[in-house]
Protein backbone atom coordinates (compact mmCIF):
# COMPACT_ATOMS: atom_id res chain seq x y z
CA UNK A 1 0.00 0.00 0.00
CA UNK A 2 1.35 3.24 -0.58
CA UNK A 3 2.34 5.54 2.28
CA UNK A 4 -0.19 7.85 1.55
CA UNK A 5 -3.12 5.51 1.84
CA UNK A 6 -1.96 4.14 5.38
CA UNK A 7 -4.39 5.38 8.44
CA UNK A 8 -1.52 7.45 10.85
CA UNK A 9 -1.16 5.60 13.95
CA UNK A 10 -0.47 8.01 17.01
CA UNK A 11 1.55 7.06 20.22
CA UNK A 12 -0.24 8.14 22.79
CA UNK A 13 -0.77 8.30 26.57
CA UNK A 14 -4.43 9.16 27.66
CA UNK A 15 -3.35 11.76 30.27
CA UNK A 16 0.12 13.32 28.38
CA UNK A 17 -0.70 16.84 27.39
CA UNK A 18 1.47 16.77 24.47
CA UNK A 19 -0.68 13.75 23.23
CA UNK A 20 -4.13 15.44 23.90
CA UNK A 21 -3.04 19.05 21.82
CA UNK A 22 -2.24 15.97 18.75
CA UNK A 23 -5.01 14.24 18.99
CA UNK A 24 -7.42 17.18 18.94
CA UNK A 25 -5.25 18.20 15.85
CA UNK A 26 -6.06 15.28 14.25
CA UNK A 27 -9.82 15.42 15.19
CA UNK A 28 -10.38 19.17 14.24
CA UNK A 29 -9.07 17.61 10.20
CA UNK A 30 -10.95 15.03 10.06
CA UNK A 31 -7.89 12.86 10.13
CA UNK A 32 -8.54 8.90 11.31
CA UNK A 33 -5.48 6.87 12.86
CA UNK A 34 -5.30 4.37 14.75
CA UNK A 35 -3.72 4.75 18.76
CA UNK A 36 -1.20 2.58 19.92
CA UNK A 37 -0.95 3.22 23.93
CA UNK A 38 2.34 4.10 25.63
CA UNK A 39 1.62 3.44 29.58
CA UNK A 40 4.04 6.14 30.96
CA UNK A 41 3.94 4.93 34.30
CA UNK A 42 3.50 0.82 33.78
CA UNK A 43 7.07 -1.09 33.98
CA UNK A 44 9.28 1.40 34.95
CA UNK A 45 7.56 3.51 31.73
CA UNK A 46 6.95 2.09 28.31
CA UNK A 47 8.45 5.38 26.60
CA UNK A 48 11.88 3.30 27.81
CA UNK A 49 10.96 -0.20 26.63
CA UNK A 50 13.58 -1.04 23.14
CA UNK A 51 10.78 -1.19 20.95
CA UNK A 52 9.64 2.09 21.93
CA UNK A 53 13.04 3.99 21.21
CA UNK A 54 13.03 2.22 17.59
CA UNK A 55 9.84 4.20 17.44
CA UNK A 56 11.09 7.40 19.19
CA UNK A 57 14.80 8.07 20.45
CA UNK A 58 13.42 10.87 22.46
CA UNK A 59 11.68 8.51 25.01
CA UNK A 60 8.48 10.63 24.58
CA UNK A 61 4.93 10.56 23.40
CA UNK A 62 3.65 11.95 21.25
CA UNK A 63 4.80 10.22 18.25
CA UNK A 64 3.10 10.01 14.85
CA UNK A 65 3.22 7.38 12.04
CA UNK A 66 2.51 9.17 8.76
CA UNK A 67 3.02 9.30 4.79
CA UNK A 68 5.86 6.97 5.38
CA UNK A 69 7.72 9.15 8.59
CA UNK A 70 7.71 8.58 12.11
CA UNK A 71 7.00 12.55 14.10
CA UNK A 72 7.40 13.70 17.53
CA UNK A 73 7.27 16.93 19.12
CA UNK A 74 4.12 18.06 19.07
CA UNK A 75 4.28 21.23 17.55
CA UNK A 76 5.95 19.98 14.72
CA UNK A 77 3.24 17.31 14.11
CA UNK A 78 0.61 19.92 14.84
CA UNK A 79 2.71 21.80 11.98
CA UNK A 80 3.40 18.94 9.25
CA UNK A 81 -0.39 18.20 9.66
CA UNK A 82 -0.96 22.07 9.16
CA UNK A 83 1.01 21.83 5.68
CA UNK A 84 -0.11 18.94 4.35
CA UNK A 85 -3.77 18.96 5.46
CA UNK A 86 -4.62 22.96 5.76
CA UNK A 87 -8.30 22.57 6.34
CA UNK A 88 -9.38 23.79 8.66
CA UNK A 89 -6.64 26.04 9.08
CA UNK A 90 -4.49 25.83 12.43
CA UNK A 91 -2.91 29.02 11.94
CA UNK A 92 -4.00 32.43 11.34
CA UNK A 93 -3.53 33.54 7.78
CA UNK A 94 -2.69 36.97 9.03
CA UNK A 95 1.10 37.22 10.04
CA UNK A 96 0.44 39.17 12.86
CA UNK A 97 -1.99 36.53 14.67
CA UNK A 98 0.04 33.64 13.18
CA UNK A 99 3.27 34.52 15.35
CA UNK A 100 1.25 35.53 18.18
CA UNK A 101 -0.40 32.06 17.90
CA UNK A 102 3.00 30.34 18.20
CA UNK A 103 4.05 32.70 20.65
CA UNK A 104 1.56 31.10 22.90
CA UNK A 105 2.30 27.77 21.70
CA UNK A 106 5.71 28.33 22.40
CA UNK A 107 4.99 29.66 25.79
CA UNK A 108 3.11 26.76 27.24
CA UNK A 109 5.01 24.18 25.54
CA UNK A 110 8.05 25.41 26.17
CA UNK A 111 7.25 27.57 29.26
CA UNK A 112 5.32 25.54 31.08
CA UNK A 113 5.09 22.02 30.35
CA UNK A 114 8.45 21.06 30.62
CA UNK A 115 8.56 22.54 34.14
CA UNK A 116 5.31 20.11 35.32
CA UNK A 117 5.78 16.94 33.68
CA UNK A 118 6.83 14.03 35.13
CA UNK A 119 10.43 13.39 34.43
CA UNK A 120 10.76 16.89 36.34
CA UNK A 121 8.81 16.07 39.11
CA UNK A 122 10.76 12.60 39.53
CA UNK A 123 13.81 14.95 39.77
CA UNK A 124 12.18 17.04 42.08
CA UNK A 125 10.66 13.88 44.08
CA UNK A 126 8.52 13.73 47.13
CA UNK A 127 6.36 16.60 48.91
CA UNK A 128 8.04 19.12 46.61
CA UNK A 129 5.93 17.85 43.59
CA UNK A 130 2.57 19.69 43.69
CA UNK A 131 4.65 22.77 45.25
CA UNK A 132 6.95 22.74 41.76
CA UNK A 133 4.01 21.96 39.36
CA UNK A 134 1.67 24.69 41.09
CA UNK A 135 4.54 27.04 40.88
CA UNK A 136 5.81 27.10 37.36
CA UNK A 137 1.98 26.57 36.01
CA UNK A 138 1.13 30.05 38.09
CA UNK A 139 4.25 32.12 36.45
CA UNK A 140 3.12 30.80 33.13
CA UNK A 141 -0.50 31.10 33.46
CA UNK A 142 0.29 34.80 34.91
CA UNK A 143 2.06 36.18 31.91
CA UNK A 144 -0.53 34.06 29.44
CA UNK A 145 -3.37 35.87 31.06
CA UNK A 146 -2.39 39.51 30.30
CA UNK A 147 -1.36 37.91 26.88
CA UNK A 148 -4.87 36.80 26.11
CA UNK A 149 -6.32 40.09 27.00
CA UNK A 150 -4.36 41.62 24.08
CA UNK A 151 -5.06 38.55 21.62
CA UNK A 152 -8.24 36.80 22.41
CA UNK A 153 -11.73 36.58 20.46
CA UNK A 154 -13.72 33.98 21.71
CA UNK A 155 -10.53 31.74 21.52
CA UNK A 156 -6.79 32.85 22.18
CA UNK A 157 -6.36 34.69 19.28
CA UNK A 158 -9.50 36.25 18.24
CA UNK A 159 -12.59 34.04 17.36
CA UNK A 160 -11.00 30.75 14.91
CA UNK A 161 -9.40 28.15 16.87
CA UNK A 162 -5.50 28.07 16.55
CA UNK A 163 -2.53 26.03 17.21
CA UNK A 164 -2.46 28.40 20.60
CA UNK A 165 -6.05 27.07 21.89
CA UNK A 166 -4.51 23.23 21.28
CA UNK A 167 -2.00 23.84 23.74
CA UNK A 168 -4.24 25.75 26.23
CA UNK A 169 -7.07 23.18 26.94
CA UNK A 170 -4.54 20.32 27.82
CA UNK A 171 -2.40 23.20 30.39
CA UNK A 172 -5.41 24.26 32.02
CA UNK A 173 -6.01 20.16 32.70
CA UNK A 174 -3.25 19.67 34.31
CA UNK A 175 -3.58 23.17 36.31
CA UNK A 176 -6.39 21.20 37.37
CA UNK A 177 -5.01 17.93 38.57
CA UNK A 178 -2.29 19.81 40.30
CA UNK A 179 -4.67 21.91 41.79
CA UNK A 180 -3.65 25.34 40.43
CA UNK A 181 -6.54 28.03 41.97
CA UNK A 182 -7.78 29.47 38.55
CA UNK A 183 -9.69 32.35 39.51
CA UNK A 184 -6.86 34.91 39.11
CA UNK A 185 -7.34 34.19 35.43
CA UNK A 186 -10.66 34.68 34.25
CA UNK A 187 -9.92 34.83 30.16
CA UNK A 188 -7.54 31.65 30.13
CA UNK A 189 -11.05 29.97 31.94
CA UNK A 190 -13.35 31.26 29.97
CA UNK A 191 -11.28 30.50 26.89
CA UNK A 192 -10.84 26.58 28.56
CA UNK A 193 -14.84 26.47 28.51
CA UNK A 194 -15.80 27.60 25.03
CA UNK A 195 -13.13 25.33 23.33
CA UNK A 196 -14.19 22.42 25.67
CA UNK A 197 -17.88 22.68 24.01
CA UNK A 198 -16.09 21.47 20.81
CA UNK A 199 -16.59 18.53 19.55
CA UNK A 200 -12.54 17.59 18.91
CA UNK A 201 -12.06 18.18 22.28
CA UNK A 202 -14.50 16.38 23.77
CA UNK A 203 -13.07 13.29 21.57
CA UNK A 204 -9.88 13.69 22.50
CA UNK A 205 -9.94 14.61 26.02
CA UNK A 206 -8.30 12.04 28.56
CA UNK A 207 -11.06 10.55 29.79
CA UNK A 208 -12.55 9.38 26.35
CA UNK A 209 -9.04 6.95 25.06
CA UNK A 210 -8.60 3.52 24.25
CA UNK A 211 -6.09 3.64 27.40
CA UNK A 212 -7.90 5.71 30.07
CA UNK A 213 -8.61 3.44 33.12
CA UNK A 214 -12.18 2.77 33.93
CA UNK A 215 -12.18 4.84 37.26
CA UNK A 216 -11.08 7.47 35.22
CA UNK A 217 -13.47 7.08 31.99
CA UNK A 218 -16.22 9.70 32.06
O1 LIG B 1 0.94 10.80 36.05
C1 LIG B 1 0.88 10.19 34.97
O2 LIG B 1 -0.14 9.56 34.65
C2 LIG B 1 2.04 10.20 34.08
C3 LIG B 1 2.35 11.08 33.14
C4 LIG B 1 1.50 12.16 32.70
O3 LIG B 1 0.41 12.37 33.19
C5 LIG B 1 1.98 13.01 31.60
C6 LIG B 1 2.83 14.11 32.08
O4 LIG B 1 4.00 13.99 32.22
C7 LIG B 1 2.16 15.38 32.36
C8 LIG B 1 1.99 16.23 31.14
O5 LIG B 1 1.55 15.78 30.10
O6 LIG B 1 2.28 17.41 31.26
Amino acid sequence: MSTALMKPVLYSYFRSSCSWRVRIALALKGIAYDQEPVNLLKDGGQQFSTEFQAVNPMQQVPALKIDGIILSQSLAIIQYLEETRPNPRLLPQDLKKRAQARMISDHIVSGIQPLQNLTFLKQVGGEKKLEWAQHYITCGFKALERILQHTAGRYCIGDEVSMADLCLVPQVYNAERFKVDLAPYPTITRINKALLELEAFQVSHPCRQPDTPAELRA
